[in-house]
């Protein structure tokens, strides 16, 4: 992807792009408005009910502190009503960003564990998007992840709510490992990974978003993994981007997350040049839009930025999502023309 022209305004732009989005929390989705909001409903939360005072709340010394802020937004979700509301307000907001298609990590375990019907939750989060499809046309699908610090009992647990016949929810495609990677070794969640993928779920563990190479390797050959959550200290190791290039294993990038956790220190850092000169798939991902002050148009706008691309070249970064998602053929080819169409007409003189 090179420079042809300079962009006549990319934002604009990027504003109108169909986009597919592959990592993107369900909870860490939740807008200042539905944090609010469910903050006000439950008055013993210390999560600030407004907006604004949200926005200091959201920013973080370290990813430890991330982590702790984002289970302090889990714990306001109590109720399948609140699954529901939270939802499918996230799929209105991606609507509004002409999200198409897109993959969300929900974490069953951290909202069974804190006392949610199993059957209750699959349920909200399946008419959500059932609702969503035919509300705002947005097709989403889920990934499940383990909260890899709570252990192998989350493992369990949430390998049982992804392949028990009875309460798997028909959108869900993919089996991840989300949380702190430190002290959290990969290798570990090897059983449950081969489970998932006897059960028909795509792997897509983070991996390398606080630690170094050597977890993208785990999860590459312990894990199986298909696409990788940031893989951000890929770049440390030639041999690791080299071996991302040659078997195509997409990279699941969020600049702004990894600034905001800290991982990378300023976005000028960011190593997404490196993968892209190193012929590594990139794609480009919000992670956890509210909680990092960003929204996907914006990281596209910064992937743009950082990247050097036009038009053409900021369209061949939403298409890239599009082929790396688990979508099927005809869900792709309908996308990746409509962003062709699209770009096009943008370009017509
Ligand atoms: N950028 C991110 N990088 C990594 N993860 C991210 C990112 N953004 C969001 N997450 C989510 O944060 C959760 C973390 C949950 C967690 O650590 C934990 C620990 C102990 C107990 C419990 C519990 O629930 O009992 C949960 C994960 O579920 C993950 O999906
Ligand atoms: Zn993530």
């Amino acid at each position: 992807m090179t420079q042809q022209h300079a962009p006549r305004d990319p934002h604009a732009f990027i504003a109108g792009l169909p986009k597919a989005e592959l990592h993107v929390h369900h909870v860490g989705s939740a807008s200042p408005r539905i944090v609010a909001e469910l903050a006000a409903r439950h008055p013993d939360s210390k999560v600030p009910t407004d907006p604004e005072a949200l926005a200091d709340y959201f920013t973080f010394t370290d990813f430890a502190h991330f982590i702790q802020v984002y289970l302090s937004v889990v714990d306001l979700i109590r109720t399948p009503e609140d699954v529901r509301l939270l939802t499918y307000e996230v799929a209105r907001d991606m609507a509004r960003q002409q999200v198409r298609y897109a993959e969300l990590t929900v974490t069953p375990y951290s909202s069974t564990r804190r006392g949610i019907d199993e059957r209750a939750f699959m349920d909200a989060i399946e008419d959500a998007r059932k609702a969503a499809e035919a509300d705002f046309g947005t097709v989403l699908r889920w990934c499940f992840d383990i909260p890899g610090e709570a252990g192998l009992e989350s493992a369990e647990e949430t390998l049982r709510l992804a392949t028990d016949e009875r309460l798997r929810p028909e959108g869900l495609v993919s089996f991840g490992l989300g949380g702190p990677e430190i002290g959290v070794p990969r290798p570990q969640f090897k059983p449950y990974f081969d489970r998932a993928i006897a059960a028909g779920l795509h792997s897509v563990p983070h991996a390398g978003e606080t630690t170094g190479p050597q977890t993208v390797w785990d999860a590459l050959t312990e894990l199986r993994a298909e696409r990788i959550g940031h893989g951000t200290s890929s770049a440390q190791d030639p041999k690791l981007l080299a071996h991302l290039a040659e078997h195509r294993i997409p990279l699941e990038v969020c600049p702004t997350s990894n600034i905001a956790t800290r991982a990378v220190r300023t976005l000028d850092e960011h190593p997404i040049k490196e993968f892209v000169e190193a012929g590594v798939l990139v794609t480009v991902n919000s992670d956890d839009p509210p909680m990092f002050g960003t929204d996907l148009n914006t990281e596209y706008a910064v992937a743009a930025r950082l990247l050097g691309l036009d038009e053409r070249g900021i369209a061949e970064l939403a298409k890239n999502a599009v082929h790396a998602s688990f979508l099927d053929e005809a869900g792709k080819a309908r996308i990746a023309e409509e962003i062709d169409a699209y770009t096009e007409r943008w370009l017509a003189p």
